[in-house]
């Protein structure tokens, strides 16, 4: 199989970084795995705070189609997903629901476990943060990094939101005046209210990392790069950070080894479930360090473009190789959040559109490189108009018994002379249905999702169009020779369609996909990459499909 060119220019990606890895080495950072070694790609563990939406769907969503990708090309892969079980945010929770946090938690967690399942989502590990396994890298982690010299105790003073778990600069609050006339400060970017906090704790010397953030950010490890100069301006200014919170006031988290009076910031607590999932320490697989992709929307940027590699340089491991970005998903102008309540229910979604097709409509329309609306007339109108009359119509036309009587998908050895029924410009079509394994290959690489698709449909109308235009039903009429030979270019086009379309389209659409191929007569052994290649054999049918129902706009 041909490599696709994008997957070189990943490797040399890593190998640049490597080299650079290696001048850096005075912290003993451990070197990076060798090329075509297993991917580990991560989505954020979610705060249990409240049930799951569809801004956490679309995470997962994005992320499970670039493992899908991945494993098509015969990629090892281990996809992990998660719940972040600890803070003040889910004591306090809890104490509302006068329960307790861990019954709280399990509760949650599993709603995630369930819409994660729902949703068709080929996750190899859904990690808690209150597990055992992660109790014991958390505390392992912290005890390298003191070991290490990168925390100190020190007297913390500054702004912190409680609902974001972030400390602020000055510049990042503001005040706002609440309708009783009451002036309150707030953070800047979330809009939650802040509180000044004055404790001993433990710092992390974050400021010690400037220069391997920035060495780190040159390999354009962000993606899409819109968002790398935000996290330039954060490396530039670098404070240290307070890393764990006295006891008294948070409970509900691991303690600090060695001193139970104080618990250990939520953020690194959660971070370190990427190490959890690839069995650090006492099992750590190196050959899944460092992450190959860890999709996030932005609200937690900082947390992983700042925050996360500083704190893997300071224990001496690799920091992830892409950080990809996305947007949000807004509500009337605000992004769909627990805190806000603004939310679409993903579990009713998917009920009604299938996870497939709310799938499509995430990736096709999806918010990332720049917030977009939900809207449920558009997925409608998205799931009806390219997945029912663009795919299922062609596939129904051309599978149709009273038009393919003989119940085959006929090949180019049949068919004397493309260009004796085809236009030019149609033949080349033709043709160029074997370059697009290799164009769409380049874009799922780069997370692409949406041009890909673009590109995918354009073929799918094209085909649609060709059969409007040669009506194969009224040649199926006919039993003189020409008009056979003619139907069957006809059909061998639009199916040759078809078939490539439907191997690319099963990282978005696997369910609808297998359908389609199936009942193109497709064996599961011939639906890789290397079987984009043109098909030389008939094939026999398989049984009658519907693709997918018509959604009522109405519902
Ligand atoms: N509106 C959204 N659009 C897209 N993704 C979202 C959206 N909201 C949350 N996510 C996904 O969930 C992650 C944040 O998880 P979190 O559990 O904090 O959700 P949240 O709804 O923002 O919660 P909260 O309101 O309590 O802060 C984001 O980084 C992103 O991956």
């Amino acid at each position: 199989m041909q490599r696709p060119r994008m997957f070189w220019k990943r490797q040399k990606l890593r190998n640049s970084y490597c080299c650079l890895l290696k001048r850096t080495a005075t912290t003993g950072v451990e070197s990076l795995r060798d090329d075509g070694v297993p991917y580990l790609i991560t989505t954020p563990i979610f705060y249990v705070n409240a049930a799951p939406h569809i801004g956490h769907l679309y995470t997962v969503m994005l992320a499970d189609a670039a493992c899908r990708w991945q494993r098509l090309k015969g990629q090892q892969v281990l996809f992990s997903v998660g719940t972040d079980e600890h803070g003040l945010k889910i004591q306090q929770a809890a104490e509302s629901h006068n329960t307790s946090p861990q019954l709280y938690c399990d509760r949650v967690s599993a709603m995630f476990k369930d819409l994660f399942e729902k949703g068709n989502i080929t996750y190899n590990e859904f990690i808690r943060t209150t597990e055992n396994r992660h109790f014991e890298a958390v505390q392992t982690f912290w005890e390298i990094l003191q070991n290490r010299g990168y925390i100190y105790k020190g007297q913390y003073e500054g702004w912190y939101s409680i609902s974001d778990e972030a400390f602020l600069t000055d510049e990042e609050v503001q005040d706002t005046t609440s309708h009783d006339g009451k002036v309150q400060k707030v953070a800047v970017s979330s809009g939650q209210p802040v509180t000044w906090m004055k404790e001993e704790n433990y710092i992390f010397r974050l400021s010690a990392f400037n220069q391997q953030l920035t060495s780190w950010l040159d390999a354009k490890v962000i993606q899409p790069a819109q968002f790398e100069p935000l996290v330039r301006s954060w490396v530039e200014n670098l404070p240290d950070l307070s890393v764990s919170r006295q006891r008294q006031r948070l409970s509900w988290g691991i303690p600090v080894p060695g001193d139970s009076s104080q618990t250990i910031y939520v953020w690194l607590d959660a971070l370190i479930n990427y190490l959890t999932v690839a069995g650090y320490p006492s099992k750590f697989q190196h050959a899944y360090w460092p992450p190959a992709c860890q999709v996030i929307g932005k609200d937690i940027l900082r947390f992983h473009a700042v925050y996360w590699p500083a704190f893997l340089f300071a224990a001496g491991l690799s920091p992830p190789s892409k950080i990809l970005c996305h947007s949000h998903w807004l509500v009337d102008g605000h992004k769909m959040s627990k805190s806000r309540g603004n939310v679409v229910d993903p579990m009713d979604r998917l009920e009604r559109y299938t996870a497939d097709g709310l799938r499509y409509f995430l990736l096709k329309e999806g918010a990332y490189t720049s917030d977009g609306n939900y809207s449920d007339a558009r997925v409608v109108e998205r799931i009806n108009s390219d997945l029912v009359n663009s795919i299922g119509n062609l596939l129904n036309r051309v599978t149709a018994p009273s038009v393919n009587k003989q119940q085959y998908f006929p090949a180019l050895d049949d068919i004397t002379d493309l260009s004796k029924f085809l236009s030019q410009e149609d033949v080349e079509k033709y043709h160029s249905l074997a370059e697009l394994a290799d164009q769409i290959s380049l874009l799922y690489d780069d997370y692409a999702f949406s041009r890909a698709l673009d590109k995918l449909l354009t073929h799918i109308y094209w085909a649609n169009g060709l059969v409007q235009a040669h009506a194969p039903w009224v040649l199926a009429k006919s039993s003189d020779a020409e008009s056979q030979r003619h139907l069957k270019t006809i059909l061998h086009v639009a199916m040759e369609t078809l078939r490539i379309c439907g191997i690319l389209l099963q990282p978005v659409i696997p369910v609808l996909s297998d359908r389609m191929l199936t009942r193109l007569g497709v064996s599961q052994t011939d639906r890789g990459i290397a079987d984009c290649k043109q098909n030389s054999l008939p094939i026999l049918l398989g049984s009658q499909v519907l693709l997918l129902n018509r959604i009522s706009a109405s519902k």
